[in-house]
């Protein structure tokens, strides 16, 4: 499995805008695995914040599908399996506040570049989160241009080892 867009569906009326993104049936079609919803959060972000590269260890491993509900980023993928021939391979999609969403399997590394102020990024994951398992990759140590000079990390986020 690979990180890949999905397109949801979209109306648009007079009053404004429904986005499903989202649906276990359309999911598993597409994916080919039922997604169980464990936990979901959010996170707003600044402009030129970069979050990452996250993931969670052992039995804590995850699935995640990510949206937008406002917002851009530049949404950044590495596979960290050290068995895979693609280890190392970096997936990138500029995503927007629209009917898109990304799905991240559980043997990649995630994280973001917030290209405006306030953007939210709605987290599915099919894992609940365990601190003791979480863990991270040096930003900047992956085979990426993040094209940005002075980007706003977490002091954690500063202090990973590189891939
Ligand atoms: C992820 C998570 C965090 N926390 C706590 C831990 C910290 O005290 C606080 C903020 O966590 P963190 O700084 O790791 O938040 P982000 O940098 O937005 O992390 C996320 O950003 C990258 C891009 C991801 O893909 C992950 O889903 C997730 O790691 O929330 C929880 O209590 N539960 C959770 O599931």
């Amino acid at each position: 499995m690979v990180p890949r867009i999905i397109n949801t569906k979209q109306f648009s009326d007079n009053r404004g805008l429904f986005i499903k993104h989202f649906n276990a049936t359309n999911f598993a079609e597409l994916i080919g695995f039922e997604f169980h919803i464990k936990e979901c959060f959010y996170s707003v972000s600044k402009k030129n914040v970069i979050r990452g590269m996250h993931f969670q260890k052992n039995e804590s491993a995850c699935n995640k599908i990510i949206f937008l509900t406002s917002g851009s980023v530049l949404d950044v993928c590495v596979n960290i399996d050290k068995l895979s021939v693609d280890y190392g391979r970096v997936y990138d999609f500029r995503l927007k506040c629209n009917n898109q969403a990304i799905f991240i399997p559980k043997n990649f590394a995630h994280g973001f570049l917030a290209l405006e102020d306030n953007t939210s990024m709605i987290y599915l994951q099919d894992v609940e989160y365990n601190k003791d398992n979480d863990s991270g990759i040096l930003y900047n140590s992956i085979n990426f241009n993040w094209n940005i000079v002075n980007p706003i990390l977490s002091e954690r986020d500063l202090l990973f080892n590189s891939i």
